[in-house]
């Protein structure tokens, strides 16, 4: 069994090793250009057009990460990047869900806990106790109920948040009020007060947060954004911040990644940003998971985490 590698930034040697020690029979190796050597199995992120042109023998190609938009958008512009009818994998989980909750729960309490008013009241040398807010306030609206939006509910519910998902397909998640499909994001939206957008870039959810959605949200609001830049309309967003519609928001991906230096967004008092760390690629938590489906497919077992390349993620 030949593997291929590719990653723009991994360190190739630790992969290598590890994912020789996960698969002893295979024969790892990272991808060069020019590299036309047979491969049954391709591991990728953001790789070049030549590497998988031609390659209709694979198996199957692996993303090294949840979302797969990149590689799809690019595939509309350069059909050679991946072979027809090779399926293509993404990471599901590998360590990004744990990462996600610390995210989120930590978010929600500092807002939940009035840290950013209080942060705003050392400024001015003011010693206020505020009111506190009552978690029966503070629903919680997860966009995007998959493997990271239900890991992110559990542990919110776990610190007594309502919290409510919305998705294609209803869920039946223990305590989560589910809503699903277009007709029902309005009332997904109604009450809740922070929106936490864990959906996958597509055509049907770009742009989607939009001054439109941020105005149905509850009073006060506050938007997690851990998923892609290009879902939220970032002038509507600042809008919504100047005119009180929301009152904070924390973003963790942007349209433009690094985040351009004249946005408007580094400046204003009630954004917090990270450049794009909610969850990392955890490489072993990864290399476990590709050997294990890399093993099922061997054996002509089900697998889990292959994309639906006309759904789009
Ligand atoms: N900021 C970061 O560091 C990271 C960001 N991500 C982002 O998180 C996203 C989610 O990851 P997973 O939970 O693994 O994905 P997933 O595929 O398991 O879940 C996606 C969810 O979105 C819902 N959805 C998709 N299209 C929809 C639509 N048109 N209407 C309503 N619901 C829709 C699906 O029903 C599903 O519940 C990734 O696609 C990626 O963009 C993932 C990892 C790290
Ligand atoms: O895995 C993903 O989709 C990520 O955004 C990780 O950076």
């Amino acid at each position: 069994m030949d593997i291929i590698f590719y990653h723009p930034t991994f360190d190739n040697a630790y992969w290598l090793t590890h994912l020789q020690q996960h698969l002893p029979e295979a024969r790892v190796r990272v991808w060069q250009p020019g590299d036309n050597q047979p491969a049954d199995y391709a591991l990728v992120w953001h790789p070049p057009v030549e590497m998988l042109a031609g390659r209709q023998s694979l198996k199957a190609v692996f993303a090294l990460g949840a979302g797969v938009d990149a590689i799809l958008s690019r595939l509309k512009t350069h059909p050679d990047l991946l072979p027809q009818g090779v399926p293509l994998y993404r990471l599901e989980d590998t360590g990004m869900a744990r990462q996600m909750q610390e995210y989120a729960v930590s978010q929600v309490l500092h807002w939940f806990r009035r840290f950013d008013d209080y942060q705003a009241q050392k400024q001015q040398a003011q010693w206020q106790p505020l009111d506190e807010y009552q978690p029966d306030q503070f629903t919680i609206g997860i966009l995007g109920a998959g493997v990271l939006g239900s890991k992110v509910a559990e542990s919110l519910r776990a610190w007594g948040f309502p919290v409510c998902c919305w998705s294609r397909s209803r869920k039946a998640w223990p305590e989560v009020q589910s809503f699903a499909g277009q007709h029902e994001l309005d009332a997904f939206l109604h009450g809740t007060r922070v929106l936490i957008n864990l959906l996958p870039n597509t055509p049907e959810t770009e742009n989607i947060i939009n001054r439109a959605l941020l105005d149905k949200l509850a009073d006060g609001a506050y938007l997690l954004n851990l998923a892609r830049g290009v879902h939220v309309v970032e002038q509507d967003l600042l809008d919504a911040l100047n005119e009180g519609t929301l009152k904070a928001a924390m973003l963790d991906v942007f349209r433009q990644e690094p985040l351009p230096q004249e946005s408007d967004l580094w400046r204003h008092p009630r954004v917090a940003i990270t450049p794009h760390v909610a969850a990392v690629t955890r490489p072993l938590e990864a290399i476990r998971y590709i050997a294990e489906t890399i093993n099922a497919l061997e054996r002509g077992e089900a697998t889990r985490g292959q994309v639906d390349l006309a759904r789009g993620y």
